[in-house]
């Protein structure tokens, strides 16, 4: 058999379940992301880091579908799904938790969960919600824009339970949180971590998410000042990389 004629499977098995590759993306005139590319390991966490409009919220949305890069590419599972629609990506694997708590505020906290559960996962479950979050099993009548911040943060995140997901992507889930909620929402995405899950990481929390990733990515400008192991990077130099000093990174 001459090697034009052997066979390649690939299921996707060994490469990262997220890759983004090359990717320049902006709005409309405006290029925001220049060349950044990324990769989240199968079951891993990766921080993504950087000051206020470096673009990380815009990398998240070309990883999920919502905006279409100018360059690059972005592969699932060792698929190409540039041009893949959000609810497609989704459904292979990737679940977005965007920033600023979506949920319904007049629907009940059991109506926004079963909400959540997409069309294809009929059998999904609520345990796995109630065992992470158990506040919201208390909560179930009640509606979502009665409950405190956390609590509908909380509900926001049940997603990543519901979807089945591969890759979790969450944008500032923290955000204008008490401590003591950041705990508990930290100890969940732990919990989630450790059950096999990928998690790309946008979090104003330096230290929590560099507590909990295995690699890091930087991005400075649009672009990326350093990608490599968590374990290699000093809390110090990312905060100087954030004030935008040069040397930090390069
Ligand atoms: N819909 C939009 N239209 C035009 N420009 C936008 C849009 N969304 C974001 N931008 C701009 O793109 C740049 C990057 O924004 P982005 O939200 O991706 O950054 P970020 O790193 O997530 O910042 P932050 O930490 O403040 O959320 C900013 O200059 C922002 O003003």
């Amino acid at each position: 058999m001459t090697p034009s004629t052997l066979k390649t499977v690939d299921d996707g098995a060994s490469a990262p379940v997220l890759e983004i590759s090359g990717v320049t993306a902006g709005y409309g005139r405006t290029t925001v992301l220049r060349e950044v590319s990324l990769s989240v390991p199968r079951g891993k966490v990766v921080a993504l880091l950087g000051s206020n409009g470096a673009g990380k919220t815009t990398l998240l949305r070309v990883a999920s579908g919502l905006l279409r890069p100018a360059r690059g590419r972005v592969a699932l599972d060792g698929r190409d799904v540039t041009r893949q629609a959000p609810h497609e990506r989704a459904r292979m694997g990737l679940c977005l938790i965007p920033e600023g708590r979506s949920v319904y505020r007049t629907l009940s906290v059991l109506e926004n969960l079963r909400l959540q559960i997409p069309p294809w996962e009929k059998h999904t479950a609520l345990d796995e919600v109630f065992t992470a979050f158990p506040i919201l099993g208390e909560r179930l009548g009640q509606s979502a824009g009665s409950l405190s911040g956390g609590q509908q943060q909380m509900l926001a995140l049940a997603r990543a339970y519901l979807c089945n997901p591969s890759v979790v992507l969450l944008d500032e889930v923290s955000m204008g949180l008490s401590p003591r909620v950041v705990d508990e929402i930290f100890a969940s995405l732990k919990t989630l971590a450790a059950t096999g899950v990928a998690l790309l990481l946008v979090e104003q929390y330096v230290n929590r998410a560099l507590d909990m990733a295995d690699d890091v990515v930087l991005l400075n400008k649009g672009a990326v000042s350093y990608s490599g192991s968590a374990s290699g990077v000093d809390e110090d130099e990312v905060m100087r990389g954030y004030l935008g000093q040069d040397g930090a990174f390069s």
